[in-house]
C-alpha cells in the first residue's frame, strides 16, 4: 500500500484515553456489546470525553435555553446527552426529552444503542419515530429519537411541541433542508415557551454563526418585556477529544476513476492490513452495485485467498432486512466490507470498522427553479464531511481512513462546509409545510440559511396554481389543510385530491406510491460523462437492457408510463405478489413491496381527510384528468412537423423529450396481451404531461402521459388564463 499512499502531515491526535484501546481489543470485537471485552458499559460511557462535560452540560442546559455543543465525531454527543438530560430529571413528569438526526438509518441505530446502553427495550422508555413508523410508547417513553422531517409534522398536530422537555438537533452541520427549517421554528417556539430547552449539536458546525441565529430572539423577548426562565443568550460548549486515533492516508496522484480505485483499496487492505471491516464510501446505488459486482468478480478469481471477504451494500432504498445485514458481527476469520452511500456519514457506528475508503464524493441535489429542473448530482465533498467519514473508523479502536483524492487536493481546494441543502432545494413542500404551521410570511421568515428569492417566488407560484394559496398567500380551506396534510409533493397530493371527485382513488393512489419510490439521478460516470439513472420499479438495466426493454412492453399502455404502472401493479397482485413474478418480468420485487406499503399508508392519511376511496374500474380517462390536475403546470405540446420527437413546455417554450426509460418513447403499438386497456397508436402523441424533467445531454420528461389539452383550461382556468392552451405556444 505504501507506494501509492501517502500519510497526512496532520499532526496525530491523542487518543482521548491514555490507556489507549488495544489492550482490549487484540483482536476484532465479535458481538454488539460483546465487543467490548470485559468492560461494562457504564465504565465504557466513562471513558467517553462528553464524559467530563456531563456537569457543564446540565449546567449550561438548565441556565441557556439553547446550547450549542461542538464535538469531534465519536465523542458521545449522540448516545449520552439524553442519558444525562434523562438522569437529571429532563424525562420525569410524563416529559419526554427528543433528539432528531437526518438519516432514518441513523435513527433506528442509535434508539437501539440507548436502549441497550440504559438495559431497556427499544420502543419502551427509549424509543424512535420514522416516517410510517412508530416504536414509543405513550405516557412510557421518555426519550425519543426521530427524524427532523418528522418532527416537523409532529407540529402540525402540537404546535408548540408541549411534550418535550429537551430538543436536541443533532448533526446540525448537515444543513438538511428539514433541520434548517426545524431551527427556524423552534426559535420562534421558544419565544413561546421559554420552558423549552434546545441543543444544538454538531461536530463541525459554525458554533458563532448558529449563536447569533438563536441569539437574536433574545432581543424580542426583551422588547416584550418578558424577563423570567432561563437566559435566552446561547451557550457554546466545546467537547475536546474524540474516540481514538485515525490515521488519514492520501492518494499520491489524483484518481481518475474512484470506482477502480476503491475496489484495488479494498483488495490491497485485505492482503495486508490486519484484521478489522472496512467501510468504503461511494455516491449512490449504481456505483455501489458497480464496486460490489467487481468484488464479487475479484474474489471468485482469486479463489481461497479472498474468500474471507463478505461484500454487503449500504443505500436507503435497500430493503431494511439487508441494511441490517451490516450491523450484524463479523465472523471468526472473515471480513467485512460494507459498500455505502452517505447514509453511513453520521451517528453510525458500525463495530466492526477499523478502515475506511473515502471516494470523496455523494450525490447532492440541486434545483435550478429557473428551468424547474431538479437533480441528484454527484459532486465533491466538503472537509467537514470526509472528517464524519473518516470517524466512523476509530469509535472502539484505532482505525485509518484511505482519502483516494491528495492531501494537497483536500487542504487546497475542498470547500469547508457543505452547501446548506434549503439553498439548492425546490421549495414547494417546505413551503406548504411552513404555511400549515401558521408561518404566513415565508419571506420574513427567519432562516438559518436564506433560500434563493426565485426559488422561493417559483414555490409560491406553483401552490398559488395549485389552488393551495389564495390570493393573500394563506392555504386554502379545504384543499390547501388537505393537501399539506399528506406527506408527499404538493403536486401529487393535489392528483389524490382531485382523484376523489373523478372516482379514481383506488388507482391514482397507486400511482402516487409509484411515483414517491422513484428517484432520478444523475451521475458522473467513470470516464466523466453525465448519465440518468432511475430507481424504480424495474429492475435495473445493467447488461440486461434488451430483455428489459421487452418486459416493459408487456405492460407498456399507449396512454403512458402512469397507466402501465397500474398494469404492472393489477399483475404484481394477481400474481400473488410473487418474487418470481417480478424476476420474469424485469420487475423490482422490493420496490412493488414498498408501493404496496406505501399505498396502504396513503388510503389511511385519505381516508383520514375525507377522500372517498373509489375505482374507476378501468376508466382511463378519468385516471388522466386527476393526474392533469396536479401535473398541469408540466404540459407540453409536440412541435408541429417534428420528426425528431421535440416538444416544447407550455409554461416557458422549453425544449423537452420523452426520456429512453419512458414507455411512450418509441410510441408503442402495443404487442403481447395487456392487463389493462391498451389503446394501440404508432406516433408521438401530441399533448403530453410529465411528472418530472432530468437534465443530461438534453432536457428530459421522465414518466409522461398523453392528455387533451381541453382538460388543461378545465382543470386550471386561473393558470392558462382562460386562453386555449394552444393559443399559448407562441
Ligand atoms: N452501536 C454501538 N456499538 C458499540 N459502540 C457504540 C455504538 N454506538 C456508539 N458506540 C460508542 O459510543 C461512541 C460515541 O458515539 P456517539 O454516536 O454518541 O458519538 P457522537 O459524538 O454523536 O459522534 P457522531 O457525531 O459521529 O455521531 C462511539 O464512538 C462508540 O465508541
Amino acid at each position: 500500500m505504501s507506494q501509492f499512499w501517502k500519510p497526512g502531515t496532520e499532526k496525530p491526535r491523542l487518543l482521548d484515553d491514555e490507556e489507549g484501546g488495544l489492550l482490549f481489543f487484540s483482536s476484532l470485537p465479535s458481538s454488539s456489546s460483546s465487543g467490548f471485552g470485559y468492560l461494562s458499559i457504564e465504565r465504557l460511557r466513562q471513558r467517553l470525553p462528553v464524559y467530563k462535560y456531563r456537569t457543564a452540560i446540565l449546567y449550561l442546559v438548565e441556565n441557556h435555553a439553547t446550547t450549542i455543543v461542538v464535538g469531534e465525531t465519536g465523542s458521545g454527543k449522540t448516545t449520552q446527552i439524553p442519558q444525562y438530560l434523562k438522569e437529571a430529571g429532563w424525562a420525569d413528569g410524563g416529559r419526554v426529552i427528543a433528539c432528531t438526526q437526518p438519516r432514518r438509518l441513523a435513527v433506528q441505530a442509535v434508539a437501539s444503542r440507548v436502549a441497550e446502553e440504559m438495559g431497556v427495550k427499544l420502543g419502551e422508555e427509549v424509543g424512535y419515530t420514522i416516517r410510517f413508523e412508530d416504536v414509543t410508547k405513550n405516557g412510557v417513553t421518555m426519550i425519543k429519537f426521530l427524524t427532523d422531517g418528522v418532527l416537523l409534522r409532529e407540529m402540525m398536530d402540537d404546535p408548540l411541541l408541549t411534550k418535550y422537555s429537551v430538543i436536541m438537533v443533532d448533526e446540525a452541520h448537515e444543513r438538511s433542508i428539514s433541520t434548517d427549517i426545524l431551527m427556524g421554528l423552534l426559535r420562534k417556539i421558544q419565544r413561546r415557551r421559554p420552558g423549552l430547552r434546545l441543543i444544538i449539536s454538531s461536530a463541525t458546525i459554525e458554533a458563532k454563526s448558529m449563536a447569533s441565529f438563536f441569539n437574536s430572539s433574545k432581543k424580542r423577548r426583551e422588547t416584550e418585556g418578558e424577563v423570567q426562565g432561563p437566559r435566552m443568550e446561547p451557550a457554546i460548549l466545546s467537547v475536546e477529544g474524540r474516540g481514538f486515533n485515525v490515521q488519514i492516508h492520501y492518494a499520491e496522484e489524483p484518481v481518475s476513476n474512484y470506482v477502480q480505485a476503491a475496489v484495488s483499496t479494498v483488495l490491497s487492505i485485505h492482503d495486508q492490513e490486519p484484521t478489522g471491516d472496512i467501510l468504503v464510501f461511494l455516491t449512490g446505488q449504481d456505483d455501489i452495485d458497480a464496486v460490489v459486482q467487481m468484488l464479487n468478480e475479484e474474489v471468485q478469481n482469486r479463489g481461497r485467498n479472498s474468500s474471507g471477504l463478505i461484500i454487503l451494500p449500504l443505500y436507503s432504498g435497500l430493503p431494511r432486512a439487508d441494511q441490517e445485514l451490516v450491523f450484524t458481527p463479523t465472523p471468526r476469520g472473515k471480513r467485512k466490507v460494507v459498500i455505502s452511500t452517505n447514509v453511513a456519514e453520521t451517528s453510525l457506528t458500525l463495530e466492526g470498522i477499523v478502515y475506511v475508503i473515502d471516494s470523496g464524493f455523494s450525490k447532492q441535489r440541486f434545483y435550478n427553479p429557473i428551468s424547474d429542473i431538479e437533480n441528484l448530482v454527484v459532486a465533491p465533498i466538503s472537509k467537514a464531511s470526509a472528517r464524519q467519514r473518516a470517524g466512523r473508523a476509530g469509535r472502539i479502536r484505532p482505525g485509518k481512513c484511505y482519502r483516494l483524492y491528495t492531501e494537497e487536493y483536500f487542504v487546497n481546494e475542498m470547500a469547508t462546509e457543505g452547501i446548506p441543502e434549503i439553498q439548492r432545494s425546490n421549495l414547494v413542500s417546505c413551503i406548504i409545510q411552513l404555511k400549515a404551521l401558521g408561518i404566513d410570511n415565508i419571506l420574513g421568515f427567519n432562516w438559518p440559511a436564506s433560500p434563493s428569492p426565485e426559488a422561493m417566488v417559483r414555490a409560491l407560484e406553483v401552490l398559488y396554481s395549485l389552488g393551495v394559496l389564495d390570493d393573500d398567500a394563506k392555504l386554502t380551506s379545504p384543499a390547501g389543510f388537505q393537501v399539506a396534510e399528506i406527506p408527499l409533493d404538493p403536486m401529487i397530493s393535489k392528483m389524490i385530491l382531485s382523484s376523489s371527485q373523478l372516482g379514481c382513488s383506488e388507482e391514482i393512489i397507486t400511482i402516487a406510491a409509484v411515483l414517491s419510490i422513484q428517484k432520478y439521478n444523475v451521475a458522473l460516470d467513470t470516464v466523466n460523462k453525465y448519465s440518468a439513472i432511475l430507481q424504480s420499479i424495474w429492475v435495473s438495466g445493467r447488461g440486461a437492457q434488451k430483455e428489459l426493454d421487452e418486459a416493459k412492453l408487456r405492460f407498456a399502455a399507449a396512454e403512458g408510463d402512469h397507466v402501465t404502472f397500474l398494469n404492472v401493479y393489477k399483475g404484481f397482485f394477481q400474481s400473488g405478489k410473487s418474487s418470481q413474478w417480478c424476476h420474469k418480468n424485469f420487475v423490482n420485487y422490493h420496490a412493488m413491496k414498498k408501493v404496496v406499503e406505501i399505498r396502504e399508508q396513503l388510503r389511511r392519511i385519505a381516508q383520514r381527510i375525507g377522500i372517498a376511496l373509489k375505482s374507476c374500474e378501468g376508466d382511463m380517462l378519468a385516471v388522466r384528468k386527476a393526474i392533469t390536475a396536479g401535473f398541469f403546470a408540466n404540459a407540453c405540446h409536440l412541435e408541429a412537423h417534428s420528426h425528431s420527437g421535440k416538444y416544447k413546455t407550455i409554461r416557458s417554450s422549453q425544449e423537452v423529450y420523452i426520456h429512453p426509460s419512458s414507455v411512450l418513447f418509441r410510441a408503442p403499438k402495443c404487442t403481447l396481451a395487456p392487463l389493462l386497456t391498451v389503446v394501440t397508436f404508432g406516433v408521438n402523441p401530441k399533448w403530453v404531461i410529465y411528472h418530472s424533467l432530468v437534465s443530461t445531454d438534453r432536457q428530459y420528461m421522465r414518466n409522461v402521459i398523453s392528455i387533451d389539452p381541453s382538460w388543461l383550461t378545465e382543470v386550471a382556468p386561473h393558470f392558462y388564463q382562460h386562453q386555449h392552451p394552444a393559443s399559448m405556444l407562441h
